[in-house]
């Protein structure tokens, strides 16, 4: 189907576009009342997201309310884990845990490469969020990178170091690239299922990027998104390496087509490591959307000034939290939309 609002794909492909197209990393979510409405007439989060019909509304809600240019299907990273024998639960306040975890080579035995079958909920409502937006913008699907999904099937839970994570990386290499060849080959499938079901363009989100060194990063993380990237010929790929400053240069060289940019990045020095050949994506701060209306607007120009309207996609360096009024939110999108992006040359 033809996109009416194809103002992302057409930066994605390094065409001219009159602006910037702008969307929100975690807008489908609880920054919005109406979300929260949907949410609690179910169980909790994870009901909600196996629910195709009520996952398709609130992937549509941002654009709705927040005037976006692209939905991005709600869902979560966590779901491939559960698929490949691993599942999690939602605590309330406090984020995921998995009751079982990877620690050895007998838990290997317990999990497998994901059958798409398991994920056809996530499917499904690509397709009803596809057919109700009617072409009006793109839809972004999405996974974890296999790093930050390892992290989480090794700790069992959200952690400030990773540390058995971490652990498994130096004292098991062996058993952690076993687990993260399981991971890559069920994200590649995912990926491809949730662009036949109409994703139009696919994120990677590895959140965890920036706890690695280098060389860790290389061989644990960026190995297997290449294989990732190389994989998926169908639609456009977007990579988000929280931290990963240090690895800008060699994510530059990925099969990629645009590099997300968390706000600790320096915008000129970014474009000149990833090259011009990419899209960049990112990267206002997002606790700016707690200041006033003024220093918005203020912060929001001054980082379109800095990617100069070349090949940049807008959006805030991570998810928007929770807490933030959608009235802010509202304000940064029409900031970003109201502005030319060839003005800014
Ligand atoms: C690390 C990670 C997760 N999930 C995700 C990441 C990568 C992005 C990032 O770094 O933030 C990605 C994600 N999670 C969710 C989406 C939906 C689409 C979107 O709006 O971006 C996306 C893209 C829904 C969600 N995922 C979650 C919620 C909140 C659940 C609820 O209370 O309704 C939503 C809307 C829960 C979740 N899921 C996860 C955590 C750590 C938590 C708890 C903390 C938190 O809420 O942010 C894992």
């Amino acid at each position: 189907m033809q996109i009416k609002n194809d103002l992302l794909l057409r930066v994605i492909k390094g065409e001219k576009v009159d602006r910037t197209p702008v969307w929100l990393m975690r807008q489908a979510g609880r920054i919005l009342p109406e979300y929260r409405a949907v949410r609690n007439s179910v169980s909790g989060f994870i009901e909600l997201a196996k629910t195709p019909e009520l996952a398709a509304e609130v992937t549509i809600q941002p654009v709705d309310i927040l005037g976006v240019d692209a939905a991005i299907i709600f869902s979560d990273i966590l779901v491939v884990p559960e698929a490949m024998g691993l599942p999690y639960e939602m605590v309330e306040k406090r984020g995921p845990w998995f009751p079982k975890t990877i620690a050895d080579a007998s838990d290997l035995k317990k999990i497998r490469i994901a059958d798409i079958e398991e994920l056809s909920y996530v499917l499904e409502a690509i397709k009803i969020t596809k057919k109700a937006l009617n072409g009006r913008v793109p839809l972004i699907g999405f996974a974890g990178a296999p790093w930050t999904i390892f992290a989480y099937m090794v700790e069992g839970s959200g952690s400030k170091t990773f540390s058995k994570a971490r652990a498994m990386l130096y004292r098991n290499p062996a058993l952690s690239h076993k687990l993260l060849e399981m991971i890559t080959a069920s994200t590649i499938k995912y990926l491809k299922a949730q662009v036949g079901a109409g994703a139009n363009l696919v994120q990677i989100f590895d959140s965890w990027a920036g706890i690695l060194p280098p060389y860790h990063y290389r061989e644990f993380s960026l190995k297997y998104i290449e294989k990732i990237c190389n994989a998926l010929t169908e639609a456009p790929v977007t990579v988000f390496a929280k931290g990963a400053f240090f690895a800008l240069e060699e994510i530059g060289q990925l099969n990629c087509d645009t590099v997300g940019l968390d706000w600790n990045m320096d915008v000129d020095t970014s474009r000149q490591l990833v090259g011009t050949d990419k899209a960049l994506q990112g990267n206002l701060d997002p606790a700016v959307l707690y200041a006033s209306e003024k220093e918005i607007v203020h912060y929001t120009h001054q980082m379109l000034n800095q990617f100069k309207g070349s090949r940049h996609i807008a959006n805030l360096g991570h998810g928007v939290y929770p807490d933030i009024d959608p009235e802010k939110v509202k304000l940064f999108v029409k900031t970003v939309q109201g502005i030319s992006a060839t003005s800014k040359d």
